[in-house]
């Protein structure tokens, strides 16, 4: 349904987008992931028609989309420079693009009523918008994007402003909505919990490029790159040489799986795969600083040679900072990642 095709953007001799090519199905939802200046909202920018790609094209439903405007795109946008109008009550924000369509005044009341109910604000309507708590605003603001039953649903940073606890709980109900509806959505944001939640695909960009698409489960199994692998958090890589199923690090020995790509690589170990037993066994290392995370501690190690490793275990099994313990590695959880540049 949505198609970019090499589409460039470029500001002064840098390009903020970079000839990237992109499809997002019908009823798919599509998240768009990567630090900050990596390309994520000009992307969006270019797709809802507020920035003319500079080269390439944007096609919905196979129709390019050069010089036709934002409004005459059929997207629903929730964007954070598109808040809602304070002075305005929760009624009249909703059924703000069904009046630009000029949808008659009982229709307008008919569909705010049936997208209160859909968000979870029932008989919301006449409600003052500055009254409303940070997490009813986003809900309103979902509401006023899907009012005109938008072909493709956008968002910038949905949950951007909200605290961890709404934002894990919205990010549920908003994929359980979008299911519900079959919208097609195309979201931007930078937390990849966020993302992994929400999207049937992902796509994680540097430099205005794509690092990698893929579903989240492939993303998170097996990440593109060193760069990929940093960005979802794991720190653990090395440069390696792999032969067979064992690669050649600083750390010594550590198992691969079979099939591994063969040759120079950067090698991802995940803290799962880190394995804590006495000195005698395996890479020596001092334990650092000790984080509790729910069910498990990330321990920090500091190997006689090489960079920190992560390692994740057991509360039970933490081992007390300041001892030596032996690190051993699990081939399950490591994977061997393409050849640097
Ligand atoms: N109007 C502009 N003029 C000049 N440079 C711009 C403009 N808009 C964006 N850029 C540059 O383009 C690059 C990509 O910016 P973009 O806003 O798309 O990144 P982003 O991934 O959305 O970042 P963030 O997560 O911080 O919002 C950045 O280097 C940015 O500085």
């Amino acid at each position: 349904m949505l198609t970019l095709e090499s589409a460039t953007v470029r500001f002064g001799a840098r390009a903020a987008l970079d000839a990237v090519d992109l499809e997002v199905a019908e009823h798919e939802t599509v998240c768009v992931l990567g630090p900050s200046g990596s390309g994520k909202s000009t992307l969006l920018r270019v797709v809802a028609g507020l920035h003319p790609p500079d080269g390439g094209r944007v096609l919905l439903d196979g129709a390019d989309q050069a010089g036709v405007p934002v409004h005459r795109r059929g997207l629903g946008l929730m964007f954070q420079d598109h808040q809602l109008f304070p002075h305005r009550d929760v009624g009249a924000n909703v059924a703000f693009g069904l009046r630009m369509r000029g949808v008659s005044r009982r229709d307008q009341e008919h569909r705010v009523g049936e997208l209160l109910d859909l968000v979870g604000l029932p008989g919301a309507e006449r409600r003052a918008v500055a009254a409303l708590s940070g997490g009813e605003q986003q809900r309103v603001a979902l509401a006023r994007a899907l009012a005109p039953r938008p072909k493709l649903l956008m968002l910038d940073e949905p949950l951007g402003q909200l605290d961890r606890g709404l934002r894990e709980r919205l990010v549920v109900e908003l994929r359980t909505l979008f299911g519900r509806l079959g919208t097609t959505v195309l979201a931007v944001t930078h937390d990849q919990g966020e993302a992994f939640a929400l999207a049937d695909r992902v796509v994680v960009m540097r430099d205005g490029r794509i690092a990698q698409v893929g579903t989240p489960l492939e993303v998170w199994r097996r990440p593109a790159s060193a760069f990929v692998a940093r960005f979802l958090g794991f720190d653990n890589v090395v440069g390696a040489t792999v032969a067979g199923t064992v690669a050649d690090t600083v750390w010594g020995e550590v198992p691969v799986p079979g099939g591994s790509p063969q040759g120079a690589c950067d090698l991802l170990v995940r803290p799962a795969g880190v394995r804590i037993g006495t000195p005698e066994e395996g890479l020596r290392c001092v334990v650092g600083t000790r984080t509790f995370r729910g069910n498990h501690v990330a321990v920090r190690l500091t190997p006689e040679r090489g960079p920190v490793l992560e390692a994740e275990c057991a509360l039970r099994d933490a081992p007390e900072e300041g001892t030596t313990v032996g690190a051993g590695f699990d081939a399950a959880e490591t994977v061997v990642l393409p050849a640097r540049p």
